[in-house]
This record gives structure tokens, sequence and C-alpha cells, in this order.
């Protein structure tokens, strides 16, 4: 665990990173060991002393080769300043809580009752939603995006894609927010997924990462709602003069969009806090390892869109009065793959049939990813009307030509030696380092950190206040290096990420194909360029057949060692289909059905091998209850 306090300095595992204060003198808490200090041990500490201080002098060195190189400082972690036990899952509010506010608590535009059909603008709250300077751009090329689509369900129900935001018959609000949000025209998803949520209909889509899947659902549900809030929505409290003790009310949403990770939660939170701008619509987040109170408190103030993970929504329906589905008019399940193969079947079956959800016609369900394994597509369709609408963008599981795809074969001895090369020699940019295990990426952060380089990490040992902190360095650049497990893979969405390095192949337990296909996707968004880099050796062949096809298929170079894996004729017609009772369709081919969809954070020294769906991200339900 990467914890001042559990760090063992003593040993051969020596960790400046942890050591660092940020005056940048080593600060080996040497106060901490307790006991009488004997004549031996005073020899020993002498001797452990010098031999950090001139670990620290070789750091240093290293890190000023790298600043010369264009990297920016290194920030060492300041576990004092930023942990706060009480609060990790805590309920107490504690005094010496960190400044830093959790991304649950972002501000949102708060309604008043006095506002009339629209609320009027502040300007504050304006620049902090649209103008963040590390917000994501489109770039150029994102005209590589629009592959050929493929839309199926019963005739009157195909919408004819939108091809401007103008045309699109949006609410006047929606359309301001999507112009202040930088959208110039809808995406191919977005295209074709807007006018089928504005008739009505359940979807089901697949498209490429970074294809704005998450606008493609948000703007026509947001949109619909708009204007009618006020006859919709459960009564609520005036914000100004609100008092918690006589005014909370129980949080009866209009919609429920539910994601796999925190990071994820939070980013679609932050969508929402923009889509709503200016308008009656309440969004809340709730998500495991950050206090329960300030999201029960959000929650009692009405909430109108929920976006939660899947253990803080089931532990929070269970609590009486907090929350209650009987008015949902739309439930979205993003990510859908992951949700519906590992293990969240009873909050599935909960959401969709539990005892207070809405099940009448008028609730839309919508289910949304980049990858859909077969098994999944089936599960996906039991929970549909029968006329829900499928749309497909490219093939399914697909990555797309703006992802530069580079296949270099290295030894797992070779790999530090091989990554710090490949990072030190290469152009300085946000780069992201996928590991298959939690203590690798550890290692693999304090191996960067010694070597001069601004590294953090990210994976689901590291306390939720970790990850939001390691995060927001990763998006500010102050740490533009992060190492991190497949908690992150799926959905994070952040600017400037040029590098996707792959320190491991995700093995097929771990997610497979399916996995390296949401991992490289952070790089290359939105018509970005990018570039990833995986290290394969002699371990991963498992994986070879689909990497390669994936190579091929996206016009990208086949390294010599897996030449001998390109098939003889390359038929992607078969891997179009979406007949799900086909199975002689594309997961016959190694796309999907035979790789478990999940997260890949295993551990290799066994004890969290195995064991990984209750163990890769504490959004498992009995760690975020
Ligand atoms: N029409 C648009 N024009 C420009 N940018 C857009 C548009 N729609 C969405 N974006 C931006 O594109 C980025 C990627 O969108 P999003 O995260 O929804 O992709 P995604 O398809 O869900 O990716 P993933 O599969 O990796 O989760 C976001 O920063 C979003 O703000």
């Amino acid at each position: 665990m990467s914890n001042f306090a559990t760090r063992d300095f003593s040993g051969g595992g020596l960790d400046f990173k942890a050591a660092v204060t940020n005056s940048g003198a080593p600060d080996f808490g040497s106060g901490d060991k307790g006991g009488d200090a004997s004549a031996a041990t005073a020899v020993d500490e002498t001797a452990n002393a010098e031999r950090l201080a001139a670990l620290e002098q070789e750091r240093q060195a290293a890190a000023a080769k790298a600043r010369d190189a264009g990297w920016a400082p290194q920030v060492p972690y300041n576990y004092t300043e930023n942990t706060n036990p009480a609060g990790e899952i805590g309920e107490a509010p504690d005094a010496a809580a960190p400044a830093a506010p959790w991304l649950a608590d972002a501000v949102i535009y708060e309604w008043c009752d006095e506002y009339g059909e629209v609320g009027p603008r502040n300007e504050e709250l304006e620049r902090e939603l649209f103008q963040a300077e590390h917000r994501m751009r489109s770039g150029g090329a994102i005209q590589a995006l629009t592959f050929d689509v493929s839309v199926e369900g019963p005739e009157a129900s195909r919408p004819a894609p939108v091809r401007e935001f103008d045309d699109a018959g949006l609410h006047p609000v929606m359309r301001e927010n999507v112009r202040l949000c930088g959208y110039v025209a809808p995406t191919v998803i977005q295209a074709y997924c807007i006018p089928a949520v504005l008739m009505g209909h359940d979807v089901v889509a697949c498209a490429q990462t970074g294809s704005g899947k998450t606008g493609a659902y948000l703007i026509p549900i947001l949109s619909r709602l708009m204007g009618k809030a006020k006859a919709l929505a459960a009564p609520r409290p005036n914000p100004k003069g609100y008092n918690r003790m006589t005014d909370r009310v129980r949080a009866e949403p209009l919609v429920l969009i539910v994601c796999p990770t925190r990071e994820l939660a939070c980013q679609i939170f932050d969508d929402c806090r923009r889509l709503c701008y200016r308008t009656q619509l309440r969004p809340c987040v709730i998500y495991g390892g950050a206090p329960t109170r300030t999201q029960r408190e959000s929650l009692e103030m009405g909430c109108d869109v929920l976006i939660a993970t899947p253990g803080r929504l089931m532990d929070f329906m269970q609590q009486q009065n907090l929350v209650a589905f009987h008015r949902l008019k739309f439930t979205v399940i993003d990510e859908a793959d992951e949700l519906l193969s590992n293990g969240w079947e009873e909050c599935m079956e909960k959401i969709f049939s539990g005892a207070d959800v809405n099940v009448d016609a008028d609730h839309t369900y919508l289910m949304f990813s980049a990858t859909f394994p077969k098994e999944a597509r089936k599960l996906a369709k039991e929970y549909m009307e029968d006329d829900f609408v499928k749309i497909r963008v490219g093939r399914v599981g697909s990555t797309h030509a703006n992802i530069k795809q580079t296949i270099v074969w290295v030894d797992d001895s070779s790999k530090n030696q091989a990554l710090f090369d490949l990072v030190f020699n290469s152009e300085p940019c946000r780069t992201l380092i996928f590991v298959n295990a939690k203590r690798k990426a550890e290692m693999v952060d304090d191996f960067l950190y010694n070597k001069g380089l601004p590294s953090t990490s990210i994976h689901s040992d590291r306390t939720q206040r970790e990850r939001e902190d390691a995060l927001r360095a990763f998006k500010m650049a102050k740490c533009p290096i992060l190492v991190a497990t497949g908690v992150t893979a799926r959905g994070l969405d952040v600017s400037g990420v040029g590098h996707v390095i792959n320190y491991d192949m995700p093995s097929t337990a771990y997610g497979g194909i399916t996995e390296y296909v949401h991992r490289i996707g952070r790089t290359g968004r939105i018509g970005n360029v990018g570039r990833a880099t995986s290290f394969y050796n002699e371990g991963n062949e498992e994986i070879a057949d689909a990497l390669v096809k994936l190579l091929v298929e996206n016009k990208q170079e086949v390294p010599d060692f897996l030449q001998d894996r390109i098939p003889e004729t390359l038929d992607f017609d078969e891997d179009k289909t979406d007949n799900e009772d086909d199975d002689g369709g594309f997961g016959a081919a190694g796309f999907g059905a035979g790789d478990d969809a999940g997260s890949s954070e295993g551990d290799v020294n066994g004890s969290e091998a195995g064991g990984f769906k209750a163990d890769n991200d504490d959004e498992n339900k009995m760690a975020s209850w």
C-alpha cells in the first residue's frame, strides 16, 4: 500500500518518493521505530541514513537531467497533508480534512425557486465549467472517426442521423450548453443516438473509445427533460435559506447513470454539471471510497440526475428514505459490457426490475460501451424493450487509426530499463503506463520517480483521496506520468494524453484484447492523434492473434515476431455481425467472447490473484459499502 505510515524504509525496498517531504529534504521517519536503540541498531541506522542520503543525491541528479530533457519537476506526495483516514470511508467530519475537495463536491448550478424558465448566467461558474485549461479539445483528425455505421431495430424506429446540433431539435438551453462546451458538430455516435433517444427508444450503442458516447446519451436525455423538470421532478427545498434539519428530502431522480469506476462516475458528473447549467436539473454523484456523509447531504437537497458506481448505489438503495426510483425516466449503463459481465448481476437486477423502480413503458434504458463481447450483448438484449435500437459505429471492439500502435519485444527482466529509455527519450507529454498488478504499479512508479521522472500512480489499493489527487496531478500535468492498473482503463478522458504504454500486456484473465482496446483508447481521443507502445514477450502469446488482427485492421505495423500470426484471409465482415445467437460470429474469432471484460488488476504474488473480481477495484460490493 502506498502510504507513508506503512512503507518499510529499513529493508531493501528503498523508496524516496514517500520519504521525501515537500521541502525536498529526505525524512525517513526515524522516530517511528520505537524500542531501545542498541549500539548495533544505531550503527545500522547511521549506515542506512548514509545509504539513503547517497540515493537521494542520485535521484536529485537524475531529476535535474529529466528537467533538462523537458520533463516537469517532481512533486512528492505529501501524505501528512493529504491523507484523512477518518474521511476515507467514514462518516465523521474531520477537522484535519485536507483542503482539496472531493470530486463529488464540485460546485453545481443551484436552481432557485424565483427563477423563471431558464436561470440567469453565473459567470464565475461558467468559467470553471467551460473554460478550464485542461479540458479536452477536439483534434483535426476527427474525420478519422467516421466509420461505417450499422443501425438495427424495427424499420420505424431507425433514426435518420443529425448532421448539425441545430437540426437536432434540442432544447434551446441544451443547444447553448453544447455550444459552451465547444462542440461544433455531433460525432458519429451522437448523430445517431441523439435522434434515437429523442424518439424515445431503448438503445444499445457501441463506438470507439473517445468518440463522444457520454454526450451521445446525456445531450438528448437532458434536453428531453429540460422544461419538464418542474412537472416531473420531486418537490425539493429552495437552496436559499436551506435548513438540513427541517428541509431535507428523499432523492427521486429522473435519470440514473451507472458506471464501473469512481473516476468515470466523477467524469460523467462533470459533463452533467456542464450540460445542466442554467436549468432546474440537479446532478449528484455517489461512489465508494469518499465519505458517504457529503454524498448523502447532496442527495437530500434533491436530485434529478444520479450518477453512481454500483457498490455505493446498492448501499444507498438499502437505506431508508434516502433515494427512490419510481420517477425514473432514463437508466443508462455506461461501460455496459463490464457491468453486465463482472459480478454485478444483483445490482443490474435491482436497477432493471427492483421493487420501487418505475417499470412503466415511459422508462427508457440505454447501454453504451466501446467493446461489447457477445455474452454481454446477449444479456443486454434481455433487459431491453423488443423495439430497441442497436447502433454500432465500426466493428464492435475496434480501435481507430488515430492511435499509432507499436509492439516491441521486451523480456520481463528488461522492462524497467526499456521503460525508462522509452519515456526519457520521448518528447515529454502526458504518459499513461499500464501494469497488471497493484504492487507492480507502485514498483514502476517508484522506479521512475527514483530515476528523476515526475510520476505518480493510481490503483485500487490507494485510498480514494490518493486516487483523486493522482488523477488531478496528472490532469494538471503536475505529474504528467501516471502508472495505472486497469481501474483507470475504462472511460478516463484526460486531455493531451500523448502516449499510452503497456508495460504489461493485459492477459486474457484480466480483460485481454478488450482491455487493450480500452487502455490504448486513453490517447487519440475525439480526433486527436496519439501513440501506444506495448511491451510484448512469450508470456503474451494468448493475446497474439487478436492483437495482430487489430493491428492489421488499423493498418499498423506488425512486428517481425508476430508476422506468422497474420491470418491468410482478413475477413473482418464476420466481426461486424451482431447476431448474438450466432456463436460462430466475431466472438469465436477471438474478439471478445473468449475474453473476460473485467478491469485488470490482479496481483502476481498470489494473494490477490484469482480474486480479481472481488479485488480489482474497491467498487466491488464489499469494499465500497
Ligand atoms: N461533439 C463533440 N465535439 C467535440 N468534442 C466532443 C464532442 N462530444 C464529446 N466531446 C469530447 O470528447 C471527449 C471524449 O468523449 P467521451 O469521454 O464521451 O468518449 P467515449 O466515447 O465515452 O470514450 P470511452 O469509450 O473511452 O469512454 C470528451 O472530452 C468530450 O467532452
